[in-house]
């Protein structure tokens, strides 16, 4: 049983106008298997969350801890906090022109793992996952997400996280822009994960259809830079029907 727990996060970046603080106090754990879902307005900080997990320079903590069974994650490099079980599935995931999909996974999966996988079983893993997910055996050959489509690449994030077995994800906006079938492999993936690995999630999303297929445990509103409400999977719902009103009222008073 692992735990990633972020205790009182504060967290500012420098703009032309000055510091500015976007999280301004968030605590959050989640534990081996859980599913957590944060909703939340526009510009209320939830990818600035993803990105400081990740490890993203441009995002200074002031004060506050992430840690990973109790190890500072913070003090980290990015290789160090994906070596250490953290998988980060960004809104805007980068092309890398002149890498293949096959040369990227190997070479990412024996960096995570310190040690090469063995090719024959690698083959192997590589196309059942493909099959699961339903990309194309072409892709293989194609450089890593260059001139892939938006449900494309998010399908190649899933097959890094089922490839690579991190102890936990942090997927920002999987589920834009995915058809409703791609929605479906796609959740099918991260089910997976969670049965297989007992892998934990922070599942950031706008919107409830996803939350169909994947059922967080545990849902946090996230309002002004810090989680405003937590609750189960009927708060959801709940935001679904009346929007972020009730939230936003007291920030804005
Ligand atoms: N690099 C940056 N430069 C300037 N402002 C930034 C930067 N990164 C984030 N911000 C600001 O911080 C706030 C939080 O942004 P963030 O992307 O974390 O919100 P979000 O909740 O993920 O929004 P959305 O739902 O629209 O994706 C916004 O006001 C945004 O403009």
């Amino acid at each position: 049983m692992s735990t990633l727990e972020i205790k009182d996060l504060h967290v500012s970046i420098e703009t032309e106008q000055g510091t500015k603080e976007i999280l301004k106090g968030v605590t959050l754990t989640i534990k081996s298997g859980e599913i957590h879902a944060i909703m939340g307005p526009n510009g209320s900080g939830k990818s600035t969350l993803a990105s400081t997990i990740a490890g993203h320079p441009r995002y200074k903590v002031t004060s506050g801890s992430i840690t990973l069974d109790d190890v500072d994650v913070l003090e980290m490099s990015v290789d160090e906090r994906a070596r250490a079980g953290l998988f980060l599935a960004m809104q805007y995931p980068v092309e890398v022109p002149g890498v293949t999909m096959t040369n990227f996974l190997r070479t990412a999966k024996t960096a995570i793992d310190g040690e090469a996988p063995k090719l024959r079983t690698w083959a192997k893993d590589v196309r059942g996952a493909m099959e699961k997910l339903k990309i194309d055996a072409d892709f293989a050959n194609r450089n890593v997400n260059e001139g892939f489509s938006g449900g494309e690449k998010k399908r190649v994030e899933i097959l890094q996280m089922e490839l690579f077995k991190p102890k936990f994800a942090v997927l920002d906006e999987t589920d834009s822009g995915l058809d409703i079938d791609a929605l479906r492999v796609v959740s099918d993936g991260v089910n997976r994960a969670h049965s297989e690995n007992d892998m934990g999630t922070l599942l950031i999303t706008h919107y409830t259809r996803i939350l169909n297929y994947i059922t967080p445990q545990f849902v946090h509103v996230f309002v002004d830079g810090r989680v405003a409400e937590q609750g189960g999977p009927e708060l959801a719902d709940e935001l679904e029907a009346n929007g972020y009103d009730r939230f936003l009222a007291p920030v804005q008073a």
